[in-house]
């Protein structure tokens, strides 16, 4: 039987996080989540000094939840005085139930289109092809990837503009994706015309629904789906694409680099628009090709140049 989940969230000054945070992941044996409150402006420097956060942390909805919320209060109690008038509320506990968890987002979930032929349509809602349409079917499960996502987006559309010559339908091969979560970005590659795609995730999980999306789009086959790490994989690619995290991408930017033909294009993101500069100064060497915005996202496209 599938256990349910309950998601604890407490609210507390902001100094307090960490030490409440650390207490939390001994407490539940899992990562907490820490969100600010009272946030009026879309700033990112604003977002940094919120004097309230929220931090949540999940537990299985069973006979000893009510012990560890006990633990929680007793804790915020322990600290209370050393805050004077900063509000602190109690913890505040919803169910989560297992099948929700799995399944709620797919009523949010509907075709998508992205780019000027592409469009995401989740395996179960019907969609009207038009002609010159792109369609990639997708059921992300709990792997990353529905195109919803502004990162998503912006590396499609920059496979699009960028790598795709539209007048004869063909993109670059051969195309190496880095964190392929749903697959999503692959098998566009793969409806764009590309070659030889090599998909990776660190997580099995998402590697499985990968498998499972490459299948129901008919690319059997044409797509290389592992976790092997990226200084195991040959040769060198046309594109290669990473949607992941600033930070990871950086650390990561020697193997990317090295697996990027001459000639060929490395798009980026998974990048907050606070970090650009950062990654920008991680790729030294290589040519800025555009750089692209959404929300407070940042996609940056550069190329290697040609031998
Ligand atoms: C934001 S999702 C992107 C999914 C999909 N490519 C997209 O654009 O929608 C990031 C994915 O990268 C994977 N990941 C994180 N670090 C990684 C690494 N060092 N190597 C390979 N995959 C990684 C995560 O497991 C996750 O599935």
């Amino acid at each position: 039987m599938q256990t349910d989940w309950a998601e604890i969230t407490c609210e507390v000054p902001a100094a307090l996080v960490e030490t409440l945070a650390d207490f939390l992941v001994e407490l539940t044996g899992t990562g907490v989540g820490i969100d600010n409150l009272h946030v009026d402006t879309f700033s990112l420097d604003t977002l940094e000094d919120t004097p309230i956060k929220s931090v949540k942390a999940y537990l299985p909805a069973d006979a000893a939840l009510e012990e560890a919320r006990g633990q929680i209060e007793e804790f915020l109690a322990r600290h209370r005085a050393e805050y004077g008038t900063c509000p602190f509320t109690p913890p505040v506990i919803r169910v989560v139930k297992n099948e929700d968890w799995a399944n709620n987002w797919k009523v949010h979930f509907k075709p998508v289109r992205i780019g000027t032929r592409m469009v995401i349509k989740p395996t179960w809602e019907d969609y009207q092809e038009l002609p010159g349409d792109l369609v990639i079917q997708i059921d992300p499960g709990m792997a990353f990837g529905t195109g919803a996502h502004p990162t998503t987006r912006m590396c499609l559309e920059s496979m699009e503009r960028i790598c795709y010559d539209r007048s004869c339908g063909t993109f670059p091969a051969p195309l190496l994706d880095v964190g392929t979560g749903s697959g999503v970005l692959s098998i566009a590659g793969a409806l764009m015309g590309a070659q030889g795609i090599v998909a990776v995730d660190i997580d099995p999980e998402a590697v499985r629904v990968t498998e499972e999306n490459v299948e129901l789009n008919g690319l059997s086959g044409a797509i290389d789906v592992s976790t092997t790490p990226l200084d195991r994989i040959a040769g060198q690619f046309g594109v290669v694409v990473a949607n992941i995290l600033a930070e990871e991408l950086v650390r990561l930017a020697e193997e990317l680099v090295a697996r990027v033909r001459p000639g060929g294009w490395l798009i980026l993101s998974g990048i907050l628009t606070e970090k650009e500069d950062f990654v920008r100064n991680g790729f030294p060497g290589l040519t800025l090709v555009e750089c692209t915005h959404e929300e407070e996202w940042s996609c940056i496209t550069l190329s290697r140049p040609a031998a």
